[in-house]
Protein backbone atom coordinates (compact mmCIF):
# COMPACT_ATOMS: atom_id res chain seq x y z
CA UNK A 1 0.00 0.00 0.00
CA UNK A 2 1.39 3.42 -0.35
CA UNK A 3 2.38 5.15 2.31
CA UNK A 4 -0.20 8.08 1.97
CA UNK A 5 -2.92 5.92 1.70
CA UNK A 6 -1.81 3.77 4.54
CA UNK A 7 -1.39 7.13 6.81
CA UNK A 8 -4.92 8.77 5.57
CA UNK A 9 -7.11 5.57 6.76
CA UNK A 10 -5.85 7.00 10.10
CA UNK A 11 -8.44 9.73 10.20
CA UNK A 12 -6.84 12.02 12.82
CA UNK A 13 -5.43 14.39 10.46
CA UNK A 14 -8.01 14.51 7.39
CA UNK A 15 -11.22 15.11 6.52
CA UNK A 16 -13.61 14.50 3.87
CA UNK A 17 -15.38 17.02 2.11
CA UNK A 18 -18.96 16.29 1.32
CA UNK A 19 -20.33 17.01 -2.23
CA UNK A 20 -23.12 18.82 -1.13
CA UNK A 21 -21.05 21.37 0.75
CA UNK A 22 -20.22 22.58 -2.86
CA UNK A 23 -23.80 24.01 -3.28
CA UNK A 24 -24.71 27.86 -5.26
CA UNK A 25 -26.97 29.86 -7.74
CA UNK A 26 -28.05 27.74 -10.04
CA UNK A 27 -28.38 29.25 -13.31
CA UNK A 28 -28.69 26.12 -15.17
CA UNK A 29 -26.91 22.60 -16.95
CA UNK A 30 -25.92 23.90 -19.27
CA UNK A 31 -21.99 24.28 -19.77
CA UNK A 32 -22.44 28.10 -20.30
CA UNK A 33 -24.79 28.55 -16.92
CA UNK A 34 -22.50 26.62 -15.00
CA UNK A 35 -20.64 27.60 -11.76
CA UNK A 36 -18.06 25.96 -9.96
CA UNK A 37 -20.07 24.28 -7.22
CA UNK A 38 -22.10 22.05 -10.53
CA UNK A 39 -18.19 20.90 -11.41
CA UNK A 40 -16.39 20.17 -8.44
CA UNK A 41 -15.91 16.52 -7.74
CA UNK A 42 -15.49 15.25 -4.27
CA UNK A 43 -13.35 12.54 -3.28
CA UNK A 44 -12.24 10.53 -0.55
CA UNK A 45 -8.43 10.65 -0.30
CA UNK A 46 -8.75 6.67 -0.16
CA UNK A 47 -10.82 6.60 -2.90
CA UNK A 48 -8.50 8.29 -5.62
CA UNK A 49 -7.09 6.02 -8.50
CA UNK A 50 -4.24 8.16 -10.85
CA UNK A 51 -6.62 9.07 -13.61
CA UNK A 52 -9.37 10.98 -11.30
CA UNK A 53 -6.16 13.36 -10.41
CA UNK A 54 -4.66 13.79 -13.83
CA UNK A 55 -4.78 17.39 -15.29
CA UNK A 56 -6.91 18.37 -12.73
CA UNK A 57 -7.16 21.38 -10.27
CA UNK A 58 -6.92 19.78 -6.87
CA UNK A 59 -8.59 20.95 -3.36
CA UNK A 60 -7.41 20.81 -0.72
CA UNK A 61 -8.06 22.46 2.73
CA UNK A 62 -5.61 23.08 5.72
CA UNK A 63 -7.61 23.14 8.89
CA UNK A 64 -4.58 24.65 11.47
CA UNK A 65 -4.74 28.16 13.36
CA UNK A 66 -1.98 26.51 15.68
CA UNK A 67 0.70 28.16 13.92
CA UNK A 68 -1.06 31.39 14.12
CA UNK A 69 -1.26 30.75 17.72
CA UNK A 70 1.95 29.88 18.23
CA UNK A 71 2.78 32.90 16.37
CA UNK A 72 0.90 34.69 19.14
CA UNK A 73 -1.57 35.89 16.25
CA UNK A 74 -5.25 36.14 15.91
CA UNK A 75 -6.83 32.72 15.91
CA UNK A 76 -9.59 31.51 13.70
CA UNK A 77 -8.10 30.96 10.03
CA UNK A 78 -8.83 27.17 11.33
CA UNK A 79 -12.73 28.06 9.45
CA UNK A 80 -11.05 29.37 6.49
CA UNK A 81 -10.83 26.53 4.05
CA UNK A 82 -14.85 26.43 4.76
CA UNK A 83 -14.74 30.04 4.34
CA UNK A 84 -12.90 29.92 0.89
CA UNK A 85 -14.99 26.77 -0.58
CA UNK A 86 -18.29 28.91 -0.14
CA UNK A 87 -17.37 31.57 -2.32
CA UNK A 88 -15.31 29.45 -4.81
CA UNK A 89 -18.85 27.56 -5.12
CA UNK A 90 -20.56 30.79 -6.90
CA UNK A 91 -17.67 31.48 -9.46
CA UNK A 92 -19.00 30.64 -12.59
CA UNK A 93 -17.12 28.63 -15.27
CA UNK A 94 -15.40 30.18 -17.92
CA UNK A 95 -13.43 27.08 -18.67
CA UNK A 96 -15.03 24.14 -18.97
CA UNK A 97 -14.81 21.70 -20.16
CA UNK A 98 -10.60 22.38 -20.04
CA UNK A 99 -10.44 22.27 -16.32
CA UNK A 100 -11.65 19.35 -13.99
CA UNK A 101 -11.46 19.97 -10.43
CA UNK A 102 -11.67 17.89 -7.68
CA UNK A 103 -11.93 18.43 -3.89
CA UNK A 104 -10.33 15.93 -1.85
CA UNK A 105 -11.26 17.10 1.93
CA UNK A 106 -8.91 18.81 4.47
CA UNK A 107 -6.16 18.08 6.25
CA UNK A 108 -6.50 19.05 9.99
CA UNK A 109 -4.79 19.99 12.82
CA UNK A 110 -7.32 19.50 15.44
CA UNK A 111 -4.89 18.42 18.68
CA UNK A 112 -2.10 21.35 18.26
CA UNK A 113 0.13 18.88 16.51
CA UNK A 114 1.25 21.02 14.01
CA UNK A 115 4.53 19.40 12.94
CA UNK A 116 1.98 16.12 12.40
CA UNK A 117 -0.62 17.81 10.71
CA UNK A 118 2.23 19.47 8.13
CA UNK A 119 3.40 16.20 7.03
CA UNK A 120 0.40 14.90 6.67
CA UNK A 121 0.32 17.70 4.39
CA UNK A 122 3.83 17.06 2.67
CA UNK A 123 2.47 13.71 1.93
CA UNK A 124 -1.11 14.70 0.10
CA UNK A 125 0.81 17.04 -1.64
CA UNK A 126 3.42 15.08 -3.20
CA UNK A 127 0.43 12.57 -4.12
CA UNK A 128 -1.13 14.89 -6.11
CA UNK A 129 1.76 16.05 -7.47
CA UNK A 130 2.85 12.94 -7.98
CA UNK A 131 -0.76 11.63 -9.66
CA UNK A 132 -0.47 14.74 -12.28
CA UNK A 133 -2.74 16.90 -10.40
CA UNK A 134 -2.47 20.31 -9.56
CA UNK A 135 -2.35 20.96 -5.62
CA UNK A 136 -4.78 24.07 -4.89
CA UNK A 137 -4.16 24.17 -0.84
CA UNK A 138 -6.70 26.34 1.22
CA UNK A 139 -5.58 27.11 4.49
CA UNK A 140 -5.19 28.00 7.05
CA UNK A 141 -2.65 29.86 8.58
CA UNK A 142 0.84 30.49 6.82
CA UNK A 143 1.95 27.37 8.51
CA UNK A 144 0.72 26.34 5.52
CA UNK A 145 3.59 26.75 3.34
CA UNK A 146 6.13 24.57 5.29
CA UNK A 147 4.04 21.29 4.66
CA UNK A 148 2.95 23.01 1.11
CA UNK A 149 6.68 22.98 0.05
CA UNK A 150 8.01 19.99 1.76
CA UNK A 151 5.46 18.02 -0.50
CA UNK A 152 7.01 20.07 -3.71
CA UNK A 153 10.12 18.71 -2.62
CA UNK A 154 9.22 15.26 -2.11
CA UNK A 155 7.81 14.93 -5.36
CA UNK A 156 10.59 16.90 -7.20
CA UNK A 157 13.63 16.31 -5.18
CA UNK A 158 16.15 17.60 -7.80
CA UNK A 159 14.21 20.33 -9.33
CA UNK A 160 15.31 24.10 -8.25
CA UNK A 161 12.34 25.12 -6.63
CA UNK A 162 11.54 28.66 -6.74
CA UNK A 163 8.84 30.30 -3.91
CA UNK A 164 7.01 33.38 -4.93
CA UNK A 165 5.30 34.83 -1.79
CA UNK A 166 2.83 37.28 -1.53
CA UNK A 167 3.30 38.73 1.92
CA UNK A 168 3.50 41.93 4.24
CA UNK A 169 5.87 39.93 6.05
CA UNK A 170 9.44 37.90 5.27
CA UNK A 171 8.23 34.61 7.55
CA UNK A 172 11.47 34.44 8.31
CA UNK A 173 11.90 34.30 12.10
CA UNK A 174 13.91 32.14 13.72
CA UNK A 175 11.81 29.22 15.64
CA UNK A 176 12.41 28.88 18.90
CA UNK A 177 13.30 24.70 20.04
CA UNK A 178 12.44 24.18 16.64
CA UNK A 179 9.18 24.94 16.86
CA UNK A 180 7.23 25.82 13.51
CA UNK A 181 4.99 28.54 13.59
CA UNK A 182 2.87 30.86 10.97
CA UNK A 183 5.88 33.37 11.08
CA UNK A 184 8.96 31.31 10.37
CA UNK A 185 7.93 28.88 7.37
CA UNK A 186 10.56 30.24 5.06
CA UNK A 187 13.22 30.22 8.00
CA UNK A 188 12.55 26.49 8.45
CA UNK A 189 12.54 25.84 3.85
CA UNK A 190 16.02 27.77 4.19
CA UNK A 191 17.17 25.48 6.83
CA UNK A 192 16.16 22.47 4.77
CA UNK A 193 18.06 23.85 1.69
CA UNK A 194 20.67 24.65 3.52
CA UNK A 195 21.19 20.58 4.50
CA UNK A 196 20.04 19.60 1.83
CA UNK A 197 22.19 21.17 -0.76
CA UNK A 198 19.62 23.31 -2.33
CA UNK A 199 19.13 27.36 -3.05
CA UNK A 200 17.15 28.99 -1.46
CA UNK A 201 14.90 30.63 -4.69
CA UNK A 202 12.41 32.78 -2.62
CA UNK A 203 11.15 35.89 -3.94
CA UNK A 204 8.27 37.98 -2.03
CA UNK A 205 6.03 41.01 -3.04
CA UNK A 206 4.26 43.59 -0.92
CA UNK A 207 6.63 43.57 2.33
CA UNK A 208 5.55 46.47 4.34
CA UNK A 209 8.78 47.83 6.03
CA UNK A 210 6.67 48.80 9.04
CA UNK A 211 5.96 45.65 9.90
CA UNK A 212 9.15 43.95 9.87
CA UNK A 213 12.05 44.71 12.17
CA UNK A 214 15.60 45.40 10.79
CA UNK A 215 16.45 42.09 11.72
CA UNK A 216 14.01 40.33 9.59
CA UNK A 217 15.41 42.41 7.04
CA UNK A 218 18.97 41.68 8.12
CA UNK A 219 18.40 38.25 7.58
CA UNK A 220 16.67 38.76 4.18
CA UNK A 221 19.79 40.09 2.53
CA UNK A 222 21.96 37.15 4.24
CA UNK A 223 19.60 34.91 2.67
CA UNK A 224 19.75 36.40 -0.55
CA UNK A 225 15.78 36.65 -0.97
CA UNK A 226 14.55 39.00 -3.68
CA UNK A 227 11.86 41.37 -2.11
CA UNK A 228 9.76 44.02 -3.48
CA UNK A 229 8.18 46.55 -0.74
CA UNK A 230 4.48 47.01 -1.20
CA UNK A 231 5.25 50.76 -1.86
CA UNK A 232 6.99 49.70 -4.97
CA UNK A 233 4.45 48.06 -6.28
CA UNK A 234 2.44 50.61 -8.61
CA UNK A 235 1.92 50.86 -12.42
CA UNK A 236 5.12 53.53 -12.74
CA UNK A 237 7.63 50.21 -11.60
CA UNK A 238 5.62 47.58 -13.53
CA UNK A 239 8.45 46.61 -16.28
CA UNK A 240 10.86 46.38 -13.28
CA UNK A 241 8.86 44.24 -11.30
CA UNK A 242 8.14 41.79 -14.30
CA UNK A 243 11.97 42.12 -15.30
CA UNK A 244 13.05 41.07 -11.27
CA UNK A 245 10.23 38.31 -11.24
CA UNK A 246 11.42 36.97 -14.64
CA UNK A 247 15.02 36.87 -13.57
CA UNK A 248 14.46 35.00 -10.35
CA UNK A 249 12.04 32.74 -12.70
CA UNK A 250 14.91 32.02 -14.78
CA UNK A 251 16.43 30.77 -11.96
CA UNK A 252 13.91 27.93 -10.71
CA UNK A 253 12.63 24.63 -12.99
CA UNK A 254 9.91 25.31 -11.15
CA UNK A 255 7.36 27.51 -8.42
CA UNK A 256 4.99 27.52 -5.80
CA UNK A 257 3.15 29.98 -4.88
CA UNK A 258 1.78 31.22 -1.72
CA UNK A 259 -0.49 33.94 -1.08
CA UNK A 260 -0.75 35.29 2.39
CA UNK A 261 -3.87 37.47 2.41
CA UNK A 262 -2.51 39.85 4.82
CA UNK A 263 -0.77 41.41 1.83
CA UNK A 264 -3.61 42.71 0.22
CA UNK A 265 -5.40 46.48 2.45
CA UNK A 266 -7.24 45.77 4.89
CA UNK A 267 -10.14 47.68 3.43
CA UNK A 268 -10.42 44.94 0.46
CA UNK A 269 -8.96 41.74 2.73
CA UNK A 270 -9.79 42.31 6.54
CA UNK A 271 -10.30 38.86 7.53
CA UNK A 272 -6.53 37.71 8.72
CA UNK A 273 -4.47 37.66 11.37
CA UNK A 274 -2.41 40.70 11.32
CA UNK A 275 -4.60 43.44 8.85
CA UNK A 276 -2.88 46.21 6.71
CA UNK A 277 -3.83 49.41 6.09
CA UNK A 278 -1.38 49.78 3.51
CA UNK A 279 -1.36 47.22 1.96
CA UNK A 280 -1.56 46.00 -2.12
CA UNK A 281 -5.02 46.28 -4.05
CA UNK A 282 -6.21 43.66 -6.39
CA UNK A 283 -5.69 45.96 -9.64
CA UNK A 284 -3.83 45.94 -12.79
CA UNK A 285 -0.65 45.46 -11.28
CA UNK A 286 -1.63 42.96 -9.29
CA UNK A 287 -3.10 41.33 -12.49
CA UNK A 288 -0.21 41.61 -14.60
CA UNK A 289 2.37 39.97 -12.21
CA UNK A 290 0.02 37.01 -11.61
CA UNK A 291 0.00 36.98 -15.45
CA UNK A 292 3.44 36.76 -15.97
CA UNK A 293 3.42 33.77 -13.35
CA UNK A 294 1.03 32.22 -15.44
CA UNK A 295 2.81 32.41 -18.77
CA UNK A 296 6.05 31.12 -17.36
CA UNK A 297 3.89 27.61 -16.94
CA UNK A 298 6.60 27.08 -13.92
CA UNK A 299 4.14 27.43 -11.09
CA UNK A 300 3.26 23.75 -9.54
CA UNK A 301 0.85 24.30 -6.98
CA UNK A 302 -0.71 27.39 -4.93
CA UNK A 303 -1.50 27.98 -1.35
CA UNK A 304 -4.44 30.54 0.01
CA UNK A 305 -3.00 31.57 3.79
CA UNK A 306 -4.45 33.27 6.71
CA UNK A 307 -7.56 33.84 5.89
CA UNK A 308 -9.49 34.19 9.28
CA UNK A 309 -13.85 34.58 8.68
CA UNK A 310 -14.19 35.72 12.05
CA UNK A 311 -12.38 39.52 10.83
CA UNK A 312 -14.06 38.70 7.24
CA UNK A 313 -16.53 41.45 6.84
CA UNK A 314 -18.99 40.93 3.75
CA UNK A 315 -16.86 37.71 2.57
CA UNK A 316 -14.62 40.58 1.70
CA UNK A 317 -11.29 38.58 1.79
CA UNK A 318 -12.36 34.91 0.56
CA UNK A 319 -13.66 36.75 -2.35
CA UNK A 320 -10.84 38.72 -3.32
CA UNK A 321 -9.11 34.81 -3.17
CA UNK A 322 -11.57 33.99 -5.24
CA UNK A 323 -10.81 36.20 -7.64
CA UNK A 324 -7.42 35.64 -7.19
CA UNK A 325 -8.43 31.59 -8.03
CA UNK A 326 -11.23 32.96 -10.44
CA UNK A 327 -8.20 34.49 -13.17
CA UNK A 328 -5.24 32.08 -12.57
CA UNK A 329 -7.67 29.38 -13.73
CA UNK A 330 -8.72 31.12 -16.62
CA UNK A 331 -5.01 32.29 -17.36
CA UNK A 332 -4.08 29.19 -17.14
CA UNK A 333 -6.93 27.43 -19.58
CA UNK A 334 -6.22 25.43 -22.66
CA UNK A 335 -7.62 27.64 -25.19
N1 LIG B 1 2.84 35.14 9.52
C1 LIG B 1 3.45 36.14 9.95
N2 LIG B 1 2.93 36.95 10.77
C2 LIG B 1 3.48 38.17 11.25
C3 LIG B 1 2.55 38.64 12.31
C4 LIG B 1 2.68 40.04 12.62
C5 LIG B 1 1.66 40.53 13.62
O1 LIG B 1 0.96 39.72 14.24
O2 LIG B 1 1.57 41.74 13.73
C6 LIG B 1 4.88 38.03 11.74
O3 LIG B 1 5.25 36.97 12.27
O4 LIG B 1 5.64 38.99 11.64
MN1 LIG C 1 1.77 38.03 6.44
MN1 LIG D 1 2.89 35.11 5.93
Amino acid sequence: MEKWRKNMINKNYYRATEQNCWTGRNDGDDWVQMRWWQIVQAIQLNEIGKEELEHSLVFLGFECDEGVARNKGRVGAIKGPESLRKVFSNLPVHFFPYQKIVDLGNIICTNKNLEEAQKHLSMTVAMILEKGGFPFLLGGGHEILYGHSVGVRKNYPNKKIGIVNFDAHFDLRKPIENIATSGNGFYQIAEDCKRENNDFLYFVLGIQESSNTLELFDRAKNLDVNYILARDIHLLNIEKIKNELKNFLNKTDIVCLTIDLDVFASADSPGVSAPTPNGLRYDFVFYEIIKCLAESKKVVSIDFAELNPNFDIDHRTAKLAANIAFDWVNLNRDK
